[in-house]
């Protein structure tokens, strides 16, 4: 168990427990890990063979897959910035609203196998079932009526589930990364909540920004007070146990708490040290679960003891989704293309 980042137990904790564990790491960290609940373990593993499989074809065969506006389908390689100033090394297959509406039937190659295309369909039910109980315990936990979030997502409408391929580097490149290089740009998420799933046999890579505060509490050679207080450092998020995965929230949940919940900012970094580049990035899979309400709801603020602030008008999640996807357009344009 990781020292900072808690761990909500489906298993053994009781709904209070859990409650109790999420309001404070949300409070805080903003990041917990979940066990004993989502999809089946079996699934999860078969969705990271799937998509070992999906990004190991050709270029030309993938591209066939691009994405469109809807920006279901495939991402190529540092087509994306997260971040400021670098492209993320990353590659990605969004399944959108292909999971979820009979009327945007799955691409080729996953519905002609009837196998996977089971599979990505439970591992979608899975992973949506689970939010709704978390994003009950998040209304719980704030004295609100269970259903206060969980009302405002209809089934697969704005929740977007990504399969995501970190490639190693050849040793040519490896011998050129640089400290501006990046898997995935600093950032906080947009919506309601995240789910991230990493392959059991990953490369780190994921890093979360903490207050140093949190992350030496416990070191004795800590001088007192608060010293540390207003300053950040990179902090290595856990890989929960197989089955297992990491929860955070959004920027859109940080605005209808009324920032009782934290949308933490983090990155994913190659993992290389100085002097020993060669032959150290290997292939890190992920696979995220991004909830985002329907267009339409407003982000209206929570008062202490479950009221609801409606006296100012709250942006709305359609508009801050549109909002955040302008911003990350131009900052990709004013990224130079030399790499
Ligand atoms: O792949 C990861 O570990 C993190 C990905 C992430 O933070 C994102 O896509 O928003
Ligand atoms: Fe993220």
């Amino acid at each position: 168990m990781d020292p900072i980042i808690p761990t909500v137990d489906f298993a053994s904790d009781t709904p209070e427990k859990q409650a109790e564990i999420i309001k404070n790491a949300l409070g805080s960290v903003g990041f917990f890990a979940v066990l004993n609940a989502g999809p089946k373990v079996e699934d999860t593993e078969a969705m990271f063979e799937h998509s070992k499989s999906f990004f190991s074809l050709s270029m030309a065969d993938k591209e066939l897959y691009l994405a469109g506006k809807s920006g279901s389908g495939y991402t190529k390689l540092l087509s994306q910035a997260l971040g400021e100033g670098k492209r993320d090394h990353k590659e990605t297959f969004s399944y959108g609203k292909y999971c979820s509406l009979e009327e945007q039937p799955m691409p080729s190659p996953f519905k002609d196998d009837s196998s996977i295309y089971e599979t990505i369909k439970r591992f979608y039910d899975g992973c949506h079932e689970v939010s709704e109980r978390l994003m009950e315990l998040f209304a719980l936990a704030l004295e609100l009526p269970k259903e206060h979030f969980r009302q405002s997502h209809s089934y697969g409408l704005n929740t977007a589930m990504s399969l995501i391929h970190y490639p190693a580097l050849s040793k040519n490149e490896e011998m050129k990364l640089t400290e501006m290089d990046i898997r995935a740009g600093e950032h906080r998420d947009w919506g309601t909540l995240t789910m991230l799933f990493q392959s059991s046999t990953p490369q780190p890579g994921l890093q979360i920004s903490l207050p140093r505060s949190i992350i030496h509490a416990n070191n004795p050679s800590r001088k007192n007070g608060n010293d540390y207080e207003d300053t950040y450092e990179w902090y290595d998020a856990p890989v929960p146990a197989k089955g297992g995965f990491l929860v955070n929230v959004g920027l859109g949940m940080e605005l209808w708490s009324n920032g009782m919940y934290k949308a933490t900012l983090h990155r994913v970094i190659f993992p290389v040290s100085e002097g020993e580049k060669s032959g150290t990035t290997k292939d890190r899979y992920s696979m995220a679960f991004f909830v985002q309400p329907d267009d339409n709801v407003a982000f209206q603020p929570i008062l202490p003891g479950g009221k609801i602030d409606n006296t100012i008008k709250a942006i709305t999640s359609g508009e801050l989704f549109n909002s955040k996807l302008q911003e990350s357009m131009d900052r990709f344009k004013a990224i130079p293309n030399v790499a």
